[in-house]
């Protein structure tokens, strides 16, 4: 059985970076993308831009829908204050386990909950399961036709509140069409797109960042 892309970008890892070193991991990934083989991490051009939301809401508590390899987790959890959380979802049980070593290789374990399983079950649980009372931050890059349906499920468990931060990753490519007008039209977002480029390639792609109003 031969090995899987995202066991080969975790070997890059592991020998490109040091680790503990969270910016190393990053780099040995965009690396790994842009010169060995492509993969659907958010990347440098667009991560620059998850940084600086990360960094301007500055949540205690963050939500992310579709880990993958772990990427945007190590991006996020770097850049979250002492005593906050990073909980993540992925369906996939061979990309959780190679996302859970990417994290575990920058050091940063204690700061991320990887959660298995389909978000529709999740998150109504996640009051229960991890005495969450609202996000802070949502980052969405799961697949593309739930975008919607769980950002109205989130709201529906009372997990916004004024001002919880939703970013949405491939607005345009793929693209999120429905999902896109209804953050756009609904009166309870402000939201704002960020142009970009779709990773490691010159195709337009972005990030809409939608303030929940409450
Ligand atoms: O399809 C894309 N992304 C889909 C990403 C999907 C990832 O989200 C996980 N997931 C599904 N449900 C959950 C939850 F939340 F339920 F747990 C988590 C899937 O297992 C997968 O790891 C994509 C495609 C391109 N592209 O250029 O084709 C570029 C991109 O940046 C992309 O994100
Ligand atoms: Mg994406």
């Amino acid at each position: 059985m031969g090995s899987t892309r995202p066991q080969r970008l975790l070997r890059a890892v592991q020998k490109n970076s040091t680790r503990g070193d969270p910016q190393s991991v990053i780099s040995a990934i965009d690396h790994f993308c842009r010169h060995k083989e492509w993969a659907m991490n958010v990347g440098d051009e667009k991560g620059s831009i998850l940084d600086g939301v990360v960094s301007e809401v500055n949540p205690s508590t963050a939500l992310e829908l579709g880990t993958y390899c772990g990427y945007s987790t190590v991006r996020i959890a770097r850049l979250l204050p002492p005593g906050s959380q990073l909980i993540t979802l992925e369906f996939n049980p061979a990309y959780a386990a190679v996302a859970k070593q990417v994290i575990a290789w920058a050091g940063l374990q204690d700061k991320v909950q990887l959660v298995e399983g389909p978000s529709g079950d999740l998150i109504p649980q996640m009051k229960e399961l991890f005495g969450v009372k609202s996000f802070d931050l949502v980052f969405i890059d799961h697949w593309k036709d739930r975008y919607l349906a769980d950002a109205q499920l989130l709201e529906e468990c009372g997990l916004l509140r004024k001002g919880s931060v939703l970013l949405a990753d491939n607005v345009i490519c793929p693209g999120t069409p429905e999902y896109l007008e209804y953050v756009r039209n609904s009166p309870r977002y402000e939201s704002r797109y960020f142009k970009s480029h779709l990773e490691y390639t010159q195709a337009e792609d972005g990030l809409e960042k939608s303030v929940f109003l409450g």
